[in-house]
């Protein structure tokens, strides 16, 4: 018997021929077949180098091959949170063989080996910041804003805006979302509330814009509420100062100017509604838009605003165009809707796909009654009002009755709800911002997306109506930990 050989199987001959896949599982294999493998991150795809400008080059696709595809990747299993290739008949096509991983087992051992060593420091790194990938050729995370302009050429003037907001190192989401946007793939991508998703789809619309241009529309923003448009509108400005592009936000008054057909704009910011309607009315072409960004793309996917998109995402009919989407939580069904916009995006998942970010301490308080919740709700204020406080409610009219009852408690509260006018709102948003109102009523209108900095406490009056609208109520109080 041969040393090491089990006395159990002395004896025995299995049949190779049938039992080759099973025998092929324990063979030894060698150094270079095996790829780097991450138990946080999964990849199908090679990462872009690092050194060098990314070029954009269009993919060709090849036929769903599993068994090529798991000799480089051996990633076959589905992993726990990854569902990408479940449901959609477009996704199945997209589990393709990785050419250059291909081209990569055919390459001189040298090169072999430094390819490797990258594919295994961007899998540490994606590791290290908790970000879960899926796709083709995933390029390199960011290390840092500096290689904005090493690795792509970014112009000072980004750079320096970037140092000026104060923003001294990429969040988790910008440093792979960015140079998935530059290399000039479509994404869908799901982080935390206030995790700096909008930064991470205009610095590359930036980047790639470079220059204004009288040619039309060349990029759009979508978001679901007016007061989200605006603070992108905002944000996107501040990023873009010293440079010459214009950015518009698709307001009441410019929706009712007379004709939007020659509306000189390089970046618009719009919600669905008055998009279609300007689509529809006055004539916008978006046919030369290069860059389209669904932003809060859950809400946008809900039933009252598909349409909406729909036809939106219909008019914008340059073939060439990069569509992304972005949100801080990913239902099954906004992803399946996600495949079937996009082909061959590459899927990115920071933290845990549909979870509150575990830095948020959450306490359950029970009440037993209406009259015990707000007796709970005074006790609290009581004992410690810590400002700003944000209050959810479930509907406008109880917004309102809640106003009326604390009004008489002299805590300096206000209210935001859809029945105040648009100026309303503004004003209560801004006095909040300003510490004028320490506690702030709302319903889920304002929930997605605004920006409040440093809100100290968040309390659920009412419970949500999901999971999703919860997650974006408390991550409110992320943004003080980003900012
Ligand atoms: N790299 C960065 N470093 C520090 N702060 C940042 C960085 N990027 C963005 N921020 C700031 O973090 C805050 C939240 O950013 P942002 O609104 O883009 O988050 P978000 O992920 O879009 O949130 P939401 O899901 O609510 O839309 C903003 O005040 C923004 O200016």
């Amino acid at each position: 018997m041969e040393k090491g050989t089990s006395f159990l199987f002395s004896g025995i001959h299995f049949d190779r021929k049938k039992f080759a896949t099973d025998f092929s599982r324990f063979e030894e294999k060698k150094e270079s077949d095996k790829p780097e493998e991450d138990s946080s991150s999964v990849e199908t795809g090679k990462s872009e180098r690092r050194e060098g400008k990314v070029s954009v080059k269009k993919r060709k696709r090849k036929p769903a091959n599993i068994f090529s595809f798991c000799h480089i990747c051996v990633a076959k299993e589905t992993v726990k949170g990854f569902s990408v290739f479940k449901s959609s008949k477009s996704a199945a096509a997209t589990v393709v063989v990785n050419e250059e991983n291909d081209e990569a087992l055919t390459r001189p051992s040298k090169e072999k080996k430094e390819f490797y060593k990258q594919l295994e420091q961007d899998a540490l790194s994606r590791k290290k910041y908790n970000i879960h990938i899926s796709g083709n050729n995933i390029p390199t995370p960011l290390q840092n804003f500096a290689e904005l302009s090493s690795r792509y050429g970014c112009e000072p003037y980004l750079i320096r805006n970037l140092a000026k907001m104060g923003f001294k190192e990429p969040t988790p989401i910008q440093r792979q979302a960015i140079p998935v946007l530059l290399s000039g793939q479509e994404c869908f991508a799901c982080a935390p509330t206030g995790s700096g998703k909008t930064l991470a789809f205009v610095c590359p619309m930036l980047m790639k814009l470079k220059h204004a241009s009288n040619d039309g529309i060349r990029a759009v923003i979508i978001c679901p509420t007016r007061e989200l448009a605006a603070q992108t509108s905002r944000e996107s400005k501040k990023l873009a100062k010293g440079k010459k592009l214009c950015i518009k936000l698709m307001t009441r008054q410019l929706l009712r100017s007379a004709d939007l057909s020659k509306l000189p704009c390089d970046i618009l910011i719009s919600t669905p509604l008055r998009l279609r309607l300007s689509v529809r009315k006055k004539k916008l072409d978006l046919s030369k838009v290069e860059y389209l960004v669904l932003d809060e793309s859950d809400k946008l996917f809900e039933e009252g605003l598909l349409k909406q998109i729909d036809s939106v995402v219909k008019a914008c009919s340059n073939p060439s165009i990069i569509r992304s989407m972005f949100s801080a939580t990913l239902p099954d069904f906004v992803e399946e809707l996600a495949r079937t916009i996009m082909h061959d995006a590459v899927r990115i998942i920071v933290g845990r796909k549909n979870t509150a970010c575990e830095s948020i301490k959450q306490k359950l308080v029970f009440a037993g009654s209406e009259e015990g919740k707000l007796l709970a709700l005074r006790q609290s204020f009581a004992e410690s009002l810590n400002p700003p406080v944000l209050v959810f409610v479930q509907s406008k009219e109880r917004a309102k009755e809640l106003y009326e009852e604390l009004t008489c408690d002299n805590i300096r509260v206000d209210v935001i709800h859809s029945d105040l006018s648009q100026s309303e709102r503004e004003n209560a948003v801004d006095d909040f911002r300003a510490g004028k109102t320490w506690v702030l009523i709302a319903t889920d209108v304002i929930a997605r997306g605004m920006d409040f900095k440093g809100v100290n406490c968040v309390i659920n009056y009412d419970f949500p109506d999901s999971a999703s609208a919860y997650i974006h109520r408390i991550g409110m109080m992320l943004i003080s930990y980003c900012s």
